[in-house]
Protein backbone atom coordinates (compact mmCIF):
# COMPACT_ATOMS: atom_id res chain seq x y z
CA UNK A 1 0.00 0.00 0.00
CA UNK A 2 2.80 2.63 0.79
CA UNK A 3 3.43 5.01 -2.36
CA UNK A 4 6.84 6.30 -3.65
CA UNK A 5 6.62 9.23 -6.07
CA UNK A 6 10.02 9.17 -8.18
CA UNK A 7 10.37 13.07 -9.41
CA UNK A 8 13.38 14.20 -11.82
CA UNK A 9 14.07 15.68 -14.62
CA UNK A 10 13.89 13.52 -17.68
CA UNK A 11 16.94 10.87 -17.95
CA UNK A 12 17.53 11.66 -14.52
CA UNK A 13 18.30 8.35 -12.87
CA UNK A 14 14.34 7.79 -11.57
CA UNK A 15 14.81 4.18 -12.78
CA UNK A 16 17.92 3.43 -11.77
CA UNK A 17 16.55 4.12 -8.41
CA UNK A 18 13.07 2.50 -8.67
CA UNK A 19 14.86 -0.91 -9.34
CA UNK A 20 16.89 -0.56 -6.09
CA UNK A 21 13.97 0.51 -4.26
CA UNK A 22 12.30 -2.23 -5.41
CA UNK A 23 15.22 -4.82 -4.35
CA UNK A 24 14.90 -2.46 -1.18
CA UNK A 25 11.58 -3.26 -0.28
CA UNK A 26 10.87 -6.69 -2.09
CA UNK A 27 11.52 -8.49 1.24
CA UNK A 28 8.85 -6.73 2.94
CA UNK A 29 5.61 -7.71 0.81
CA UNK A 30 4.92 -7.23 -3.40
CA UNK A 31 5.92 -3.82 -5.57
CA UNK A 32 4.24 -2.31 -8.18
CA UNK A 33 6.27 -0.21 -10.52
CA UNK A 34 3.89 1.83 -12.12
CA UNK A 35 5.78 3.28 -15.36
CA UNK A 36 5.44 4.73 -18.60
CA UNK A 37 6.97 1.46 -20.32
CA UNK A 38 4.79 -0.96 -18.85
CA UNK A 39 1.68 0.76 -20.38
CA UNK A 40 2.91 0.95 -23.46
CA UNK A 41 3.85 4.73 -23.51
CA UNK A 42 7.13 5.54 -25.42
CA UNK A 43 8.49 8.42 -24.24
CA UNK A 44 8.71 10.24 -27.73
CA UNK A 45 5.02 9.92 -28.24
CA UNK A 46 3.65 9.97 -24.92
CA UNK A 47 5.39 13.74 -24.38
CA UNK A 48 5.14 15.11 -27.77
CA UNK A 49 2.52 17.42 -27.15
CA UNK A 50 0.31 19.00 -24.76
CA UNK A 51 -2.92 17.01 -25.46
CA UNK A 52 -0.28 13.54 -25.77
CA UNK A 53 0.52 14.43 -22.28
CA UNK A 54 -2.74 14.94 -20.72
CA UNK A 55 -3.50 10.97 -21.71
CA UNK A 56 0.05 10.01 -20.71
CA UNK A 57 -0.47 11.32 -17.47
CA UNK A 58 -4.07 10.35 -16.84
CA UNK A 59 -2.80 6.90 -17.59
CA UNK A 60 -0.26 6.36 -15.45
CA UNK A 61 -2.49 8.02 -12.55
CA UNK A 62 -5.44 5.51 -13.30
CA UNK A 63 -2.93 2.86 -13.01
CA UNK A 64 -1.73 4.06 -9.80
CA UNK A 65 -5.19 4.22 -8.70
CA UNK A 66 -5.91 0.53 -9.56
CA UNK A 67 -2.33 -0.58 -8.10
CA UNK A 68 -3.02 1.50 -4.81
CA UNK A 69 -4.01 -1.99 -2.52
CA UNK A 70 -3.71 -3.10 0.59
CA UNK A 71 -1.40 -6.13 -0.55
CA UNK A 72 1.19 -3.91 -2.61
CA UNK A 73 4.07 -1.17 -2.41
CA UNK A 74 3.40 1.16 -5.21
CA UNK A 75 6.19 2.86 -6.72
CA UNK A 76 5.72 5.55 -9.22
CA UNK A 77 8.11 6.07 -11.45
CA UNK A 78 7.91 8.89 -13.81
CA UNK A 79 8.52 12.40 -13.80
CA UNK A 80 6.18 13.66 -12.05
CA UNK A 81 7.32 17.13 -12.92
CA UNK A 82 3.96 19.02 -12.38
CA UNK A 83 3.43 20.41 -8.80
CA UNK A 84 -0.31 20.23 -9.43
CA UNK A 85 -0.48 16.39 -10.71
CA UNK A 86 1.77 15.79 -7.36
CA UNK A 87 -1.13 17.02 -5.83
CA UNK A 88 -3.26 14.85 -7.35
CA UNK A 89 -0.98 12.02 -6.87
CA UNK A 90 -0.86 12.95 -3.27
CA UNK A 91 -4.76 13.03 -3.41
CA UNK A 92 -5.21 9.59 -4.84
CA UNK A 93 -2.81 7.85 -1.66
CA UNK A 94 -4.56 10.03 0.85
CA UNK A 95 -7.94 8.50 -0.07
CA UNK A 96 -6.72 5.03 0.61
CA UNK A 97 -4.85 6.76 3.82
CA UNK A 98 -1.25 5.22 2.99
CA UNK A 99 1.84 5.83 3.99
CA UNK A 100 3.55 8.62 1.28
CA UNK A 101 7.01 9.89 -0.01
CA UNK A 102 8.16 11.62 -2.74
CA UNK A 103 12.15 11.17 -3.93
CA UNK A 104 13.28 13.65 -5.86
CA UNK A 105 16.01 12.24 -8.08
CA UNK A 106 18.09 15.67 -8.59
CA UNK A 107 20.48 15.06 -10.96
CA UNK A 108 21.52 18.82 -13.08
CA UNK A 109 20.44 19.21 -16.34
CA UNK A 110 23.04 18.64 -18.38
CA UNK A 111 24.16 15.68 -16.95
CA UNK A 112 20.86 14.21 -17.49
CA UNK A 113 21.03 15.54 -21.23
CA UNK A 114 24.20 13.69 -21.61
CA UNK A 115 22.71 10.45 -19.91
CA UNK A 116 19.82 11.10 -22.75
CA UNK A 117 22.28 11.21 -25.62
CA UNK A 118 24.43 8.40 -24.61
CA UNK A 119 20.98 6.04 -24.60
CA UNK A 120 20.47 3.51 -27.36
CA UNK A 121 18.39 5.17 -29.90
CA UNK A 122 15.03 4.13 -28.96
CA UNK A 123 15.05 4.66 -25.76
CA UNK A 124 16.16 8.29 -25.42
CA UNK A 125 13.93 11.57 -25.61
CA UNK A 126 14.39 13.57 -28.78
CA UNK A 127 16.03 16.79 -28.24
CA UNK A 128 13.17 19.36 -28.34
CA UNK A 129 11.05 16.63 -26.03
CA UNK A 130 14.00 16.75 -23.42
CA UNK A 131 14.59 20.49 -23.62
CA UNK A 132 10.96 20.72 -23.11
CA UNK A 133 9.91 18.56 -20.24
CA UNK A 134 13.59 20.07 -18.39
CA UNK A 135 12.27 23.67 -18.78
CA UNK A 136 8.64 22.67 -17.40
CA UNK A 137 10.11 20.92 -14.50
CA UNK A 138 8.68 22.11 -11.03
CA UNK A 139 10.95 21.14 -8.35
CA UNK A 140 9.65 19.47 -5.24
CA UNK A 141 9.52 21.82 -1.95
CA UNK A 142 8.95 19.81 1.69
CA UNK A 143 6.72 22.75 2.72
CA UNK A 144 4.07 21.19 0.19
CA UNK A 145 2.36 18.37 2.10
CA UNK A 146 2.14 16.61 -1.10
CA UNK A 147 5.53 16.95 -1.31
CA UNK A 148 6.98 15.26 2.06
CA UNK A 149 8.39 13.70 3.26
CA UNK A 150 10.79 14.16 0.75
CA UNK A 151 14.25 12.54 0.24
CA UNK A 152 17.17 13.87 -2.49
CA UNK A 153 18.61 11.75 -4.11
CA UNK A 154 21.88 12.75 -6.36
CA UNK A 155 22.92 9.84 -8.62
CA UNK A 156 25.81 11.70 -10.34
CA UNK A 157 27.81 13.12 -7.38
CA UNK A 158 26.70 11.54 -4.20
CA UNK A 159 28.89 8.52 -3.14
CA UNK A 160 27.62 4.95 -3.90
CA UNK A 161 27.27 4.75 0.01
CA UNK A 162 25.12 7.73 0.38
CA UNK A 163 22.89 6.73 -2.78
CA UNK A 164 22.49 3.74 -0.77
CA UNK A 165 21.61 5.10 2.18
CA UNK A 166 19.24 6.98 1.07
CA UNK A 167 17.11 4.67 -0.73
CA UNK A 168 17.50 2.36 2.72
CA UNK A 169 15.74 5.53 4.20
CA UNK A 170 13.04 5.17 2.03
CA UNK A 171 12.71 1.67 2.55
CA UNK A 172 12.71 2.11 6.11
CA UNK A 173 10.38 4.81 6.03
CA UNK A 174 7.84 3.05 3.65
CA UNK A 175 8.10 -0.01 5.82
CA UNK A 176 7.61 1.69 9.20
CA UNK A 177 11.01 0.72 10.30
CA UNK A 178 12.37 4.13 11.06
CA UNK A 179 11.09 7.61 12.24
CA UNK A 180 12.75 10.19 9.71
CA UNK A 181 14.46 9.94 6.57
CA UNK A 182 17.80 9.94 6.13
CA UNK A 183 21.39 11.87 4.68
CA UNK A 184 19.93 14.11 1.89
CA UNK A 185 16.68 13.89 3.03
CA UNK A 186 14.19 17.10 3.21
CA UNK A 187 12.09 17.18 6.07
CA UNK A 188 10.86 14.45 8.49
CA UNK A 189 7.76 15.89 9.42
CA UNK A 190 5.06 13.26 9.22
CA UNK A 191 7.28 10.12 7.99
CA UNK A 192 6.23 6.99 8.30
CA UNK A 193 2.58 8.07 9.19
CA UNK A 194 -0.19 6.87 6.71
CA UNK A 195 -2.06 9.86 5.50
CA UNK A 196 -5.34 10.55 6.68
CA UNK A 197 -7.99 10.96 4.13
CA UNK A 198 -10.20 13.93 4.35
CA UNK A 199 -12.60 13.23 1.60
CA UNK A 200 -14.73 9.97 1.05
CA UNK A 201 -14.50 7.81 -1.74
CA UNK A 202 -17.96 6.46 -0.89
CA UNK A 203 -20.59 9.01 -2.58
CA UNK A 204 -19.55 8.79 -6.33
CA UNK A 205 -20.93 11.71 -8.11
CA UNK A 206 -23.14 13.01 -5.48
CA UNK A 207 -22.15 16.49 -6.65
CA UNK A 208 -23.66 15.13 -10.03
CA UNK A 209 -23.03 16.79 -13.76
CA UNK A 210 -22.87 20.63 -11.34
CA UNK A 211 -19.94 19.27 -9.74
CA UNK A 212 -17.19 22.04 -10.94
CA UNK A 213 -20.38 24.81 -9.94
CA UNK A 214 -20.50 23.27 -6.93
CA UNK A 215 -16.78 23.27 -5.79
CA UNK A 216 -16.27 26.71 -6.92
CA UNK A 217 -19.93 27.60 -4.40
CA UNK A 218 -17.98 26.03 -1.66
CA UNK A 219 -14.49 27.71 -2.03
CA UNK A 220 -16.28 31.00 -2.62
CA UNK A 221 -18.26 30.35 0.85
CA UNK A 222 -14.95 29.60 2.37
CA UNK A 223 -13.45 32.89 0.80
CA UNK A 224 -16.53 34.69 2.38
CA UNK A 225 -16.28 33.30 5.57
CA UNK A 226 -12.34 35.05 5.51
CA UNK A 227 -13.14 38.21 4.13
CA UNK A 228 -15.92 38.47 7.19
CA UNK A 229 -13.92 37.64 9.54
CA UNK A 230 -11.28 39.88 8.45
CA UNK A 231 -13.98 42.70 8.30
CA UNK A 232 -14.29 41.88 12.08
CA UNK A 233 -11.23 42.02 13.17
CA UNK A 234 -11.13 45.93 12.07
CA UNK A 235 -8.57 45.25 9.49
CA UNK A 236 -6.37 43.11 11.27
CA UNK A 237 -5.22 39.68 10.96
CA UNK A 238 -8.08 37.43 11.42
CA UNK A 239 -5.86 34.54 13.56
CA UNK A 240 -7.69 31.61 14.21
CA UNK A 241 -10.39 31.15 11.84
CA UNK A 242 -12.86 27.75 12.74
CA UNK A 243 -14.31 27.31 9.34
CA UNK A 244 -17.50 24.85 11.14
CA UNK A 245 -18.76 21.84 9.59
CA UNK A 246 -15.53 19.78 10.10
CA UNK A 247 -13.90 21.68 7.49
CA UNK A 248 -11.07 22.94 10.17
CA UNK A 249 -9.32 25.68 11.28
CA UNK A 250 -6.92 28.00 9.44
CA UNK A 251 -4.66 30.14 10.73
CA UNK A 252 -4.51 34.10 9.40
CA UNK A 253 -1.02 35.46 10.33
CA UNK A 254 -1.67 37.98 7.71
CA UNK A 255 -4.66 40.52 6.15
CA UNK A 256 -5.14 38.71 2.91
CA UNK A 257 -6.48 40.37 0.30
CA UNK A 258 -9.55 39.48 -1.47
CA UNK A 259 -8.12 39.54 -4.83
CA UNK A 260 -5.45 37.15 -3.21
CA UNK A 261 -7.92 34.37 -2.26
CA UNK A 262 -9.39 34.74 -5.59
CA UNK A 263 -6.25 34.48 -6.92
CA UNK A 264 -5.94 31.10 -4.57
CA UNK A 265 -9.59 29.94 -5.45
CA UNK A 266 -8.76 30.00 -9.25
CA UNK A 267 -5.89 27.65 -8.75
CA UNK A 268 -7.36 25.64 -6.49
CA UNK A 269 -10.30 25.26 -8.79
CA UNK A 270 -7.72 24.16 -11.85
CA UNK A 271 -6.28 21.81 -9.54
CA UNK A 272 -10.28 20.06 -8.73
CA UNK A 273 -10.63 20.04 -12.76
CA UNK A 274 -7.70 17.75 -12.80
CA UNK A 275 -8.58 15.59 -9.83
CA UNK A 276 -11.38 13.04 -10.06
CA UNK A 277 -14.69 14.59 -9.22
CA UNK A 278 -15.97 11.22 -7.72
CA UNK A 279 -13.40 11.67 -5.01
CA UNK A 280 -15.32 14.74 -3.79
CA UNK A 281 -18.07 13.19 -1.84
CA UNK A 282 -19.80 16.68 -0.44
CA UNK A 283 -19.60 20.72 -0.92
CA UNK A 284 -18.39 20.02 2.99
CA UNK A 285 -15.26 17.76 1.58
CA UNK A 286 -14.84 20.06 -1.67
CA UNK A 287 -15.34 23.17 1.45
CA UNK A 288 -11.98 20.77 3.45
CA UNK A 289 -10.09 20.04 0.61
CA UNK A 290 -10.00 24.33 -0.12
CA UNK A 291 -9.04 24.77 3.60
CA UNK A 292 -6.56 21.96 3.19
CA UNK A 293 -5.35 24.03 0.00
CA UNK A 294 -5.46 27.04 1.63
CA UNK A 295 -3.47 25.95 4.79
CA UNK A 296 -0.14 25.45 2.69
CA UNK A 297 -0.44 28.81 1.17
CA UNK A 298 1.44 30.73 4.23
CA UNK A 299 -1.51 33.25 4.70
N1 LIG B 1 24.55 7.29 -11.81
C1 LIG B 1 24.57 7.19 -13.14
N2 LIG B 1 25.71 7.36 -13.83
C2 LIG B 1 25.73 7.30 -15.16
N3 LIG B 1 24.67 7.05 -15.93
C3 LIG B 1 23.49 6.87 -15.31
C4 LIG B 1 23.37 6.94 -13.89
N4 LIG B 1 22.08 6.74 -13.55
C5 LIG B 1 21.41 6.55 -14.72
N5 LIG B 1 22.26 6.62 -15.77
C6 LIG B 1 21.92 6.45 -17.17
O1 LIG B 1 21.00 7.45 -17.54
C7 LIG B 1 20.01 6.92 -18.41
C8 LIG B 1 18.66 7.17 -17.80
O2 LIG B 1 18.55 6.43 -16.59
P1 LIG B 1 17.14 6.06 -15.99
O3 LIG B 1 16.34 5.27 -16.99
O4 LIG B 1 17.35 5.48 -14.65
O5 LIG B 1 16.55 7.53 -15.89
P2 LIG B 1 15.03 7.99 -15.83
O6 LIG B 1 15.02 9.26 -15.08
O7 LIG B 1 14.17 6.88 -15.31
O8 LIG B 1 14.71 8.23 -17.35
P3 LIG B 1 13.27 8.52 -17.99
O9 LIG B 1 13.02 9.98 -17.80
O10 LIG B 1 13.43 8.13 -19.41
O11 LIG B 1 12.26 7.67 -17.29
C9 LIG B 1 20.32 5.42 -18.56
O12 LIG B 1 20.98 5.23 -19.79
C10 LIG B 1 21.21 5.13 -17.39
O13 LIG B 1 22.12 4.10 -17.69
Amino acid sequence: MPLVVLTGQPSSGKSSAAARLRQLLEPHGAVTVVDEPSLHLERNTAYANSAAEKIARATLKSALERALSPRAFVILDSLNNIKGYRYEVWCAARSVATRYCVVHVDTPTDTCRAWNEARPEGERYSRQIFDDLAGRFETPDSRSRWDAPLFTLRPASCSPEAYEETLASVAAVMTGTAGAPGSGAGTAAGAGEALQPTFATTNPGLLGTNVLHEIDAAAQAVVTAIVDAQAQAGGAPAGLLELGSGCGRLQLERVVPLAELRRHKRTFLKLATQMQYSRVADAAAARRLFVDYLQQQQL
